[in-house]
């Protein structure tokens, strides 16, 4: 049988790719609330193996499209926080090249895991790739924290500690955990975990501990055991099945820390190795097949 001819390749341009990985809040302590009427917080920021997929095809024209389980919740419209990121480094960088965008969405959305500001910072990397922009270019940074208060911790991409309402970053050595993540499949939006808070406008307060530096996982869950995410409270009156899920991960043999990430409401645990994770993982997921559960590393 005579070859098949060949298919002409209209898009001579590599595509290029990114992973956008999970954010979790290992602590998230509020300080206060802004005149600007942000929250200033102090929160030890870690990254997880968890992650969306992001494809650029590089050309003039902005485009996005969507595959993946977490397709069917999400727009690709113009709100989408990768098109957001994309037209905020455009208005900072004269002749930008733009192009194609596809978006594997695997992370829940509205999850405290920050995976839109994952996909925006991934969006801002991808573009600096294609235009030869280096990491440390200030304008990836200012579109970042135009485009949200996780993006810049996103861009980062290694664990640190997070201050102000996101804007400054001080990276943080973490010795690796293994975790799992677990969301009942209740979104919550952000503001709202905020609103609920209830902080009136005021002064700030400093931090009552910030964090050395971690040389052993015993010494990084000495420090985070008194340093909880004050978020929970507020996240737990919106979605009370909070307390079942912290109850189920507490079950499982060997978690060291059950808390949750964000504004939630996706909460973790941490262990000390991907073995017990996987295995407190088939646990939960076993328990409660209608939950999203992902046995992961951290750090
Ligand atoms: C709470 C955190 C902790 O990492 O994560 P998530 O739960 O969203 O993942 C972040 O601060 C979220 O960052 P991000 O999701 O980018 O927030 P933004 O889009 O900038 O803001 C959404 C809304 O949340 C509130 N907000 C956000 C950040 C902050 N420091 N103070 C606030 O008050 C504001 O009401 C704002 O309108
Ligand atoms: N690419 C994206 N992925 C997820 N959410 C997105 C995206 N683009 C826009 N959004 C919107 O951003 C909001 C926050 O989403 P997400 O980053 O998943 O929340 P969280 O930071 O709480 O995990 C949602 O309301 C969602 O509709």
């Amino acid at each position: 049988m005579p070859d098949a001819p060949e298919t002409p390749d209209i898009h001579p341009v590599p595509a290029l790719t990114e992973r956008a990985p999970a954010k979790v809040n290992l602590s998230l302590r509020v300080l206060g609330r802004r005149p600007d009427g942000y929250h200033e917080l102090a929160s030890v920021v870690a990254f997880a193996g968890a992650a969306d997929r992001l494809t650029l095809r590089p050309g003039p024209d902005l485009a996005l499209a969507l595959r993946g389980p977490g397709a069917p919740v999400l727009e690709a419209d113009a709100d989408n926080l990768v098109l957001r990121a994309a037209r905020e480094l455009a208005a900072r960088v004269t002749g930008l090249m733009l192009g194609r965008f596809t978006l594997d969405k695997r992370l829940p959305v509205a999850a405290g895991l920050g995976g839109g500001s994952a996909d925006a910072a991934a969006a801002l990397r991808l573009l600096a790739r294609a235009n030869g922009l280096a990491p440390e270019d200030g304008r990836l940074f200012a579109a970042a924290l135009a485009t949200g208060s996780d993006v810049p911790a996103c861009l980062l991409g290694r664990s640190c500690l997070m201050g102000g309402r996101g804007e400054s970053l001080t990276p943080l050595a973490l010795p690796r955990f293994g975790a799992v993540l677990v969301n009942p499949r209740v979104p919550i939006a952000t503001a709202a975990v905020f609103r609920a808070l209830s902080l009136p406008p005021g002064p700030i307060r400093g931090p009552e501990s910030v964090p050395p530096g971690f040389a052993t996982r015993q010494a990084a869950l000495g420090w985070l055991a008194d340093e909880p995410n004050d978020l929970e409270a507020p996240a737990r009156g919106l979605a009370p099945v909070l307390a079942q899920v912290e109850a189920a991960l507490a079950a499982t043999p060997g978690a060291h820390l059950v808390r949750m990430s964000g504004s939630g409401a996706t909460m973790f645990a941490l262990y000390d190795d991907c073995r017990a994770a996987a295995r407190a993982g088939r646990m939960v997921a076993a328990a409660h097949p209608g939950w999203w559960v992902k046995s992961t590393v951290l750090g």
